[in-house]
């Protein structure tokens, strides 16, 4: 498994942590022009310093950047540049940078090694942290893609100390994720502190990240390759929410705010398939009632589709078998499960009716 380093500074001990790993001083540094402008200098002045020999790589920050055009030209500057399979290539950014900079190191070359630096609240609690790097499809969400293990992932929380407030909202999303799915503990802690995290505040910062990351790094050691169900949990909300940002062309709806909308969904569903209670319902959307959104963006990206049109959206879900969806749900606040059998379209509909009631 990938060794996790959460740590204020961590740039000054990349050198001596790619020794450790026996990873070679000969690095891409791919950015977005956000993360280029926000910490690019500092960086690359400090891998100078450290002896590092850099291939510099900036790409759009948008989602869109998640595609075969972005990666194709990504490829050509490494080529272009003479990178060999003794380089790695080191990811500076939020989910974007890291899931395309993981996808595109595993197929150079038939693969060289990758490292994470994450700059967002989701990429330092979730997308940096056990390996499935991807592109999106116009037909799906992250379709095409593999499972590639960061050699490192370096966290270093004051960095979000730039990060907007719909970006952090954005990643809050999947930490009261770890909440639902897997430690009603964690969930009672995120409700006693969820201002202080939003406002990014320490030590409450730090801690929702250690233990967002030790919870995710515990389930994909269970089941890297999502075969047994489990991890399949840290999918909650997700079957609904990659369908909203399908209908959206992976614009407009960051993906934390899609899965928030989409866990409202699933609590619903589960509500209704008799594993939630009323009462522990109630309490998981007193949570999200608390996130944030722009003005319009619900009613936009979420009420004005038809529930019907949003289910149909969902249906190229990795989850499928033989057509059918499968999706997480709730076993009470703290435990998740993968349903494996079919799940009537009509209750899905009711639910994510009864979602829009709500937000
Ligand atoms: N691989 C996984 O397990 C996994 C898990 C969750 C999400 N994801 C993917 O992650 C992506 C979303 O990631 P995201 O929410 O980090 O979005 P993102 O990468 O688009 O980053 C959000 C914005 O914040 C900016 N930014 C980054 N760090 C900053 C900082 N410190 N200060 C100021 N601005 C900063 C970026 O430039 C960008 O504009 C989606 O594509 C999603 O599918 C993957
Ligand atoms: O790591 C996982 O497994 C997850 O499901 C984490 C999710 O938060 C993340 O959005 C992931 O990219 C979704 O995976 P996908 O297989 O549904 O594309
Ligand atoms: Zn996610």
């Amino acid at each position: 498994m990938s060794e996790i380093i959460v740590s204020t500074p961590v740039i000054d001990r990349i050198g001596q942590l790619f020794e450790q790993h026996n990873l070679q001083k000969k690095t891409v540094v791919l950015f977005d022009e956000h993360t280029r402008k926000l910490f690019g200098d500092r960086l690359l002045e400090s891998l100078g310093h450290q002896g590092f020999t850099v291939k510099e790589l900036v790409i759009a920050a948008r989602e869109t950047s998640k595609s075969f055009r972005t990666a194709f030209n990504l490829y050509s500057e490494m080529i272009d540049a003479d990178v060999d399979r003794s380089w790695n290539l080191l990811a500076v950014g939020g989910g974007v940078v890291g899931d395309l900079g993981g996808f595109v190191a595993a197929s150079y070359y038939r693969g060289i090694p990758v490292v994470q630096l994450p700059t967002t609240l989701l990429a330092m609690t979730d997308s940096s942290i056990g390996g499935k790097v991807a592109i999106n499809h116009p037909k799906g969400k992250n379709l095409i893609g593999f499972f590639h293990l960061p050699e490192l992932v370096l966290i270093d929380p004051s960095w979000l100390k730039t990060l907007p407030e719909r970006e952090i909202y954005a990643g809050m999303a999947e930490v009261v994720k770890y909440g639902f799915i897997a430690d009603r503990q964690f969930f009672d802690y995120l409700k006693e502190h969820f201002d202080e995290i939003v406002a990014v505040r320490d030590p409450y910062v730090t801690e929702a990240i250690q233990r967002s990351a030790m919870i995710k790094q515990r389930v994909v050691e269970e089941d890297f390759r999502e075969r047994s169900g489990l991890r399949a949990t840290l999918n909650f909300g997700h079957t609904f929410a990659h369908g909203l940002e399908k209908l959206a062309d992976y614009r407009h709806i960051r993906h934390g705010e899609a899965v928030t909308l989409g866990m409202i969904c699933a609590l619903c569903l589960s509500e209704r398939m008799g594993t939630l209670s009323p009462e522990e319902k109630q309490e998981g959307l007193d949570l999200l009632a608390r996130f944030r959104f722009r003005k319009g963006l619900v009613e936009k990206r979420f009420k004005s589709h038809e529930s019907g049109e949003i289910l149909h959206s969902m249906l190229s879900d990795k989850k499928k078998v033989n057509r059918e969806l499968r999706f997480v749900l709730l076993n009470g606040l703290g435990e998740a499960f993968l349903h494996t059998s079919s799940i009537d379209h009509q209750l899905v509909i009711k639910a994510i009716d009864e979602a829009k009631t709500l937000c």
